[in-house]
């Protein structure tokens, strides 16, 4: 019998995982898709939010100020990228300067530190390339920029190297209570636990409602985006935001980890909670939305477009706690924005949690913060490159050209710990096919790695999901 079985492999779910795994506790990690971070985790703003949007004295609050704390050292522990490059929300008149200064002082009422309003010819100086219409802004130098999927990547292999057990392609479709904890049945395990964190995103109602009376709904609210080339990156500096409108912080320009720039998401509420695909109509929405921030917005270079589904609960707050009536049965659901930002802190609260329900929790005197560490090749010295070459000259292989990815870390990616066993799980991991031609030219050849590496034949790789097959069969 498992101590914890976490259902859902997502930010929050690895967060949960890692933090569990400092005490002496058989745990699993599982999740229905085929790699770690294939829900909501993998199309969002990779924000960190400084914390002003939330409401005082709610879970969002406190939750997103604590965890911006602490996202800085986390990534820097497990070697992945985050920037603190502050955020600005843009007043375009007076009338909305009036939010701005409401925004402000929910700032100061949930403890977000240097909060400034700026002026024109303050925030001019920030941004040169904002609209000339902005009139001010609200500053919030704490902000923050991360790469969320390399995160729940690094998390996930600093938890399967404290001991935890990563179990993928299972799908819990029933639970029900024993005498002493649960058994779940996916689709092909039982699995007994003495505890389990729910942290299923869109679908955390129905894992709610197998062992208990329905107390929230999720429903899924769909954001979309485009993706502009790095040459594009630097047209802004900060994150960028507009006033917000009823049901969404609004559309948002900024630089990614990476040096593309984001533009994106816009909100609708959806019925079905597996439709991630991008619409003429709203992404139009989208662009036109941006130019209000900065004309200057360099559409023809947009490489891609994507979207996200927001699992929005009808309480409005993240909803964390142990069912009432069903002891061990731990809920992390609603996880909207800022999920992301407040992910380390929900992390460190709901191991807390079972610890004090528990009451018996050992520390893993073993536990090891860091991951084995990869190496980017195009951020060697020249001296170092050569010597890693010489070592195993598949670094020295240039599979993608236009993020200049080795061989040599493609094939790490795949044997990592939590490897990468698709072509967008790589591409995720070590980027190959995130660049500008999205593929065109190095998909084949990471295919043909995996296939290599796996043991497996050109047509069994999947793009991403289950049932994404790129190759049908041989022609010639
Ligand atoms: C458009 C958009 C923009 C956002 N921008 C930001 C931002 O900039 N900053 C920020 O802080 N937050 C942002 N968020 C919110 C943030 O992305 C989420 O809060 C966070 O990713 C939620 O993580 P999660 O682990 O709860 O959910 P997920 O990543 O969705 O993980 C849930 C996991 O559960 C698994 N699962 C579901 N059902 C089952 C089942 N039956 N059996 C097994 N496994 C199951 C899924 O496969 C999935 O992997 C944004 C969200 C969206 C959609
Ligand atoms: O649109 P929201 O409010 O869900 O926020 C999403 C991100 O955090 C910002 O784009
Ligand atoms: S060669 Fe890899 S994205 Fe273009």
């Amino acid at each position: 019998m498992y101590d914890v079985t976490i259902i859902g492999a997502g930010i929050v779910g690895t967060f949960i995982a890692r933090e569990l795994s400092k005490y002496q506790l058989n745990i699993l990690l599982l999740d229905k898709e085929n790699d770690v971070a294939n829900g909501t985790t993998k199309a969002n703003s990779a924000i960190c939010h400084a914390g002003y949007d939330a409401e005082p004295n709610t879970l969002k609050a406190r939750f997103n100020v604590e965890g911006n704390k602490m996202m800085e050292d986390i990534c820097r522990e497990l070697d992945v990228p985050f920037k603190r490059i502050g955020s600005l929300v843009v007043a375009f008149s007076q009338e909305e300067m009036v939010t701005i200064e409401e925004l402000y002082q929910r700032g100061i009422a949930n403890n977000v530190p240097n909060l400034k309003i700026l002026n024109k010819k303050e925030l001019v100086e920030k941004e040169p390339n904002i609209s000339p219409n902005a009139v001010g802004a609200l500053y919030a130098p704490t902000a923050g920029i991360m790469g969320p999927f390399e995160l729940a990547f690094a998390l996930a292999e600093n938890a399967v190297d404290n001991g935890v057990e990563l179990l993928l392609n299972n799908e819990v479709k029933k639970i029900d209570k024993l005498e002493e904890g649960y058994r779940i049945y996916t689709n092909n395990k039982e699995i007994d636990t003495k505890y389990v964190v729910n942290c299923a995103g869109v679908y955390a109602d129905e894992i709610h409602n197998m062992v208990a009376e329905p107390q929230f709904k999720i429903v899924p609210r769909r954001g979309q985006y485009f993706l502009l080339d790095r040459i594009a990156g630097s047209t802004v500096n900060s994150v960028i935001f507009q006033c917000p409108v009823k049901n969404s912080k609004g559309v948002v320009v900024l630089p990614t980890v990476h040096g593309n720039l984001l533009v994106g998401p816009d909100a609708q509420d959806l019925d079905d909670k597996e439709d991630r695909d991008t619409t003429d109509d709203r992404l139009e929405y989208v662009r036109k939305s941006a130019y209000k921030t900065s004309e200057k917005i360099p559409f023809n270079t947009v490489i891609t477009s994507f979207a996200g589904l927001r699992a929005s609960p009808d309480t409005k707050d993240f909803i964390i706690g142990e069912i009432k009536g069903t002891k061990g049965f731990i809920d992390v659901a609603g996880i909207e924005s800022p999920g992301l930002s407040a992910s380390p802190a929900i992390g460190k609260y709901v191991a807390q949690l079972l610890k004090n329900i528990d009451g018996s929790f050992k520390e893993n005197p073993e536990f090891k913060s860091t991951r084995k560490r990869a190496i980017h090749f195009m951020e060697l010295s020249n001296e170092e490159k050569n010597e890693i070459i010489k070592k195993d000259p598949r670094y020295g292989r240039i599979i993608c050209r236009c993020e200049n990815i080795t061989e040599g870390e493609i094939v790490d990616a795949i044997h990592r710990n939590v490897g990468g066993t698709t072509v967008d799980g790589i591409k995720r991991r070590v980027r190959p096919g995130m660049g500008r031609c999205q593929g065109g030219f190095c998909q084949p050849r990471v295919i043909e790695i995996l296939a290599r590496e796996l043991g497996k034949d050109f047509t069994e790789i999947p793009k991403d999901g289950l049932n994404s097959n790129i190759a049908i069969r041989e022609t010639k």
